[in-house]
């Protein structure tokens, strides 16, 4: 059996049994800690502890190049996606910014720009191909190459993490997940397009045609999630596919950031479905097709900030809720700890 459809580890029921009986003995009104309540008692059971802990947590962007953005689909060129892997590398990205300030280890792997980039600090040269083959023409990649890509993923999580978080870069990739997206829930373009880098309301237009009529050529070919991922997608976002299912199988739960990786973790999903409760949405995007997805979801996302850079940087921005709640559940004295009364 290929190694994405082994299934993936199961929660602990138990130790959500008595996270959830813990949350209740300590010194607050039951429930009020809110939503930072439900992630302890959900981190508790993915991570089998009755202590979670976010001390180790691993943030990969998975950096490609897209054929699509030939057809005038985003509002920067593509060499902008080997430059912000530099950008990664030097400390000046938003997300490196935020890697530095919460101390999470942050790794890139660029997995198909065009250009060859010279070695870079925390760049990992994992090239599969220069770029995708423009899909509004033919297949985004070939079968050796899609399967490359989820074992760049599958090789970027350990045991060791506490969490995996998983982030994207590359122009024209709202155009892949798009086209993606709309293949998974059956709709049309129009339904689920949006600015990405910031196109105009004729640009996005223009984009859902393109993405139609692409959808229209692979039809034929478009009966599983695989060849579907095949087809539209990116190398970068197979790689996260293949990030989130391996992170599901080591039983490391994965934040899953904006559009683009909300996209992908629907594929984990759909590949693989015992992933589902191992992928947790962090953010709401300000790109409007992210939504569509959320019902597939085992947990609504944390957050909406009105972001919508990718990068992981949405994800990013929540892991100090994630680490309170850990504390919180961890640190908080019981009722008879604390000699407080508690309510009759
Ligand atoms: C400077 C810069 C930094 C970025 N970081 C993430 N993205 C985001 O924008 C791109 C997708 O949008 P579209 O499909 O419109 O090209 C992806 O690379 C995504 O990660 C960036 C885009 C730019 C321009
Ligand atoms: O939400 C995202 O991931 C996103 C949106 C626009 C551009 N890049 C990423």
């Amino acid at each position: 059996m290929d190694w994405f459809l082994q299934q993936a580890k199961v929660p602990s029921d138990i130790h959500r049994a008595a996270a959830t009986q813990h949350q209740s003995q300590l010194t607050k009104p039951a429930g009020s800690l809110g939503q930072l309540e439900t992630l302890a008692i959900t981190l508790a059971s993915l991570q089998g502890s009755h202590h979670p802990q976010l001390k180790n947590i691993h943030i990969h962007i998975f950096a490609a190049d897209h054929g699509i953005a030939a057809e005038n689909v985003s509002a920067f060129p593509q060499a902008v996606t080997a430059q912000m892997v530099q950008n990664f590398s030097s400390g000046g990205a938003a997300i490196a910014v935020i890697a530095q300030t919460l101390n999470a280890d942050l790794a890139i792997s660029n997995v198909g720009t065009v250009q060859a980039l010279p070695e870079l600090p925390k760049v990992l040269d994992q090239r599969i191909a220069a770029g995708t083959a423009n899909f509004a023409h033919g297949p985004a990649m070939q079968s050796a190459q899609l399967l490359a890509a989820l074992e760049v993923g599958r090789n970027s999580v350990s045991r060791q993490q506490d969490l995996w978080l998983g982030g994207e870069m590359g122009i024209a990739n709202t155009s892949s997940a798009t086209a993606l997206a709309c293949a998974l829930l059956q709709v049309n373009a129009q339904q689920l397009v949006g600015p990405g880098t910031g196109i105009d309301a004729a640009a996005q237009q223009h984009k859902a045609q393109v993405i139609n009529a692409a959808l229209a050529l692979h039809k034929a070919n478009s009966n599983s999630p695989l060849n579907n991922l095949q087809n539209l997608g990116g190398l970068e976002i197979a790689a996260l596919v293949g990030g989130y299912i391996r992170a599901a199988q080591l039983g490391v739960p994965a934040l899953v950031d904006g559009f683009i990786c909300t996209v992908a973790a629907a594929y984990a999903i759909a590949i693989n479905p015992s992933v589902k409760p191992w992928l947790l949405l962090s953010h709401q995007s300000a790109e409007p097709g992210q939504q569509a997805l959320f019902e597939g979801f085992a947990y609504p996302p944390l957050i909406n900030m009105g972001m919508r850079l990718g990068e992981g940087s949405g994800a990013a921005v929540c892991l100090p809720l994630l680490k309170l709640a850990c504390d919180l559940h961890n640190n908080m004295a019981t009722f008879a700890d604390a000699g407080v009364a508690n309510k009759d």
